[in-house]
């Protein structure tokens, strides 16, 4: 007999300053691809992933990429609607990007709730890692820090032109303990296979790796420091 098939559809939001990476990002978790040609995004754009969570389940992300020249504008009020989790992006070369994240976030929560009144859970992704400009990478308590004082659930640095691991950071969007009241994860939540993944995703570091590094980093979910960040193929 088929085993039951299960389907979950998660909207999930990025959102971000003019230029950060926020199409780029998406490209590379959808279509695994990048271009370095810039065209700026109008409005509201939308990607579909589908995850084979387990052989009975198919989560489906609808990712929302919002233009940055959207920035507090009331259209976001309507983009932000019934989403579940979103992550805020900056530009490590663009000191002022990272400034205006705390705007976004406070956007967000001033018109973004769970239906139990909870704010949604957010990931803060520092991206274009490739570019060498690790200021703010280099001061990871702060980033923490900061993350605690603006309620981010963790911090990733990523690349969109290099790396690939942003499968991880949407389990971690849309399966964070914060996100457990919302009745469509209960599931995802009562299900012990789920919350294994969830753990083994976490402590074996793969999802926080967008660049490999040297120089030992701290797994934002464990705090166990980590020397070696994993590549993981999608
Ligand atoms: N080196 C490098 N360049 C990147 C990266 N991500 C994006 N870019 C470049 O940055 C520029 C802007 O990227 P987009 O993805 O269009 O930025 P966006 O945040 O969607 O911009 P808006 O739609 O205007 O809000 C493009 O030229 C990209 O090629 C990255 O990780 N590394």
């Amino acid at each position: 007999m088929q085993a039951p098939h299960k389907e979950h559809l998660y909207k999930l939001l990025v959102i971000g300053d003019l230029g950060v990476g926020k199409t780029s990002i998406i490209k590379r978790y959808v279509h695994q691809n990048f271009s370095s040609h810039y065209r700026a995004t109008i409005g509201v754009d939308f990607a579909l992933k589908v995850l084979h969570w387990d052989p009975e389940t198919v989560v489906r992300l609808q990712l929302w990429d919002i233009a940055g020249q959207e920035r507090f504008g009331n259209m976001t009020r309507v983009y932000y609607r019934e989403a579940m989790g979103a992550f805020i992006v900056f530009d490590v070369t663009r000191p002022a990007t990272f400034e205006a994240v705390a705007k976004w976030k406070n956007d967000l929560d001033s018109k973004l709730t769970l239906p139990n009144g909870k704010p949604v859970s957010v990931v803060l992704l520092a991206n274009k890692c490739d570019q060498g400009k690790d200021v703010l990478m280099n001061n990871g308590l702060k980033m923490d820090q900061f993350c605690k004082e603006h309620g981010f659930v963790g911090w990733f640095e990523t690349s969109a032109k290099k790396y690939v691991t942003y499968v991880y950071l949407c389990h971690v969007a849309v399966l964070h303990p914060s996100t457990r009241q919302h009745p469509s994860t209960r599931h995802l939540h009562q299900n012990s296979s789920f919350i294994n993944y969830i753990v083994s995703t976490t402590c074996q570091h793969s999802m926080i790796a967008a660049v490999k590094r040297d120089t030992p980093s701290v797994c934002h979910f464990c705090s166990q420091e980590v020397y070696y960040l994993e590549r993981r193929k999608i």
